[in-house]
């Protein structure tokens, strides 16, 4: 018998558009930018201080599209640039004068820092309010705390749960998987799932046979770092993949010389999930919105106050 359309199996997963999700979410912080600036006079604008250490092509990048991000929602942004040889008292001076600098709602601080600087040190030297990033030790103590909010939430974690959330997957009641437990993206990818009752186990390096986790979840979160690590066969049919890998690989058909995949393998994944995010294309434009929604948070909070 003839299944009853739009219930017949897909044999692709669902793309979760992270581009077009992040370009809708950056119009409704644009338009609440814009609210507060014509509800202020004209007197109040949102701003964020980037702070850049050192040479690096990818974080130059990355900050660019931070701030052309900024630009284009009507947040002001605010710039320091350091060279790789400065000292760890130098970024600490730059974060101190961002953090009593009413103009500035929240300060990011690119990582990876050079290595003869404490950056926990600088991370936490970030005042608590402008810690948009969310990588203040307190603000992830928080996080994993029932009964308590952090100030902000990690923007790539965030983004990733919000990429389920705006794509109707259910996540109460559901099993998880997170591969890998960063400070700054599994652990607290797994503490926000958690927290909306997913039932939420983490694999790391130190994991025999991840895939045996793997199969049973509903939703995946792979960002472990490692080219194409999780396999097709590995997942649950119909389950949630988001990507959060970002690696280059060799590519010399590409301009760049090399072209970006992810820590989940693409192209057998999507014959077997539900839903799947690309790379490009899927986490990493969230993370830039969420960036600039925590900034806009940021800068509600101060304006409230300064009422
Ligand atoms: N899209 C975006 O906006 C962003 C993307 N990224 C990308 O996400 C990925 C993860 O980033 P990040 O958390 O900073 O990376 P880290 O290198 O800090 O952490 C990697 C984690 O993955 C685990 N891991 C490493 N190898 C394996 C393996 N073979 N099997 C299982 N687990 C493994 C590590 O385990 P252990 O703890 O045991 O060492 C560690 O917990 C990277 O590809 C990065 O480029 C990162 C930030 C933002
Ligand atoms: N203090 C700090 N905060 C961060 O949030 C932070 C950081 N340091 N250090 C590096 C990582 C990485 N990260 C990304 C942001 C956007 C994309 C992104 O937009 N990626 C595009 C592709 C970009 C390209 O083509 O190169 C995409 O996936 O479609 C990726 C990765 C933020 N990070
Ligand atoms: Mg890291």
């Amino acid at each position: 018998m003839d299944k009853v359309e739009g219930e017949q199996e897909q044999d692709q997963a669902q793309l979760i558009d992270g581009k077009a999700i992040a370009e809708t979410i950056r119009g409704e912080i644009r338009d609440e930018v814009a609210r507060l600036k014509e509800e202020s006079g004209g007197r109040f604008e949102p701003g964020l201080a980037v702070v850049l250490v050192g040479e690096r092509k990818d974080s130059q990048t990355y900050v660019r599209s931070k701030k052309k991000g900024c630009e284009e929602a009507g947040i002001k942004s605010f710039g320091t640039d350091l060279p790789e040889t400065a000292t760890e008292e130098e970024v600490l001076a730059v974060v101190r004068e961002y953090n009593a600098d009413p103009r500035v709602h929240g300060i990011l601080v690119q990582l990876p820092l050079p290595s003869h600087m404490d950056e926990e040190k600088i991370l936490m030297a970030i005042s608590i309010e402008k810690d948009v990033d969310g990588f203040h030790p307190e603000n992830i103590g928080k996080l994993a705390m029932r009964g308590r909010d952090p100030d902000f939430v990690c923007c790539t974690p965030k983004g990733s749960v919000e990429l389920l959330e705006r794509s109707n997957i259910p996540i109460a009641g559901k099993s998880a998987v997170v591969v890998g437990r960063s400070n700054i993206v599994g652990t607290p990818a797994a503490m926000l799932l958690q927290r909306r009752n997913a039932t939420v186990t983490v694999v790391h390096s130190r994991t025999p046979n991840p895939e045996k986790y793997i199969r049973e979840a509903d939703i995946v979160i792979a960002a472990c770092g490692v080219a194409n690590f999780v396999r097709g066969d590995w997942l649950k049919p119909g389950c949630a993949v988001i990507d959060v890998g970002i690696n280059a690989v060799d590519d010399p058909t590409k301009k760049r010389g090399y072209r970006l995949v992810g820590d989940v393998c693409f192209e057998e994944a999507v014959k077997v999930a539900g839903q799947i995010t690309p790379v490009p294309g899927g986490v990493g434009p969230m993370t830039i919105a969420m960036l600039l929604q925590n900034t806009l948070e940021g800068a509600k909070k101060a304006y409230e106050q300064g009422k």
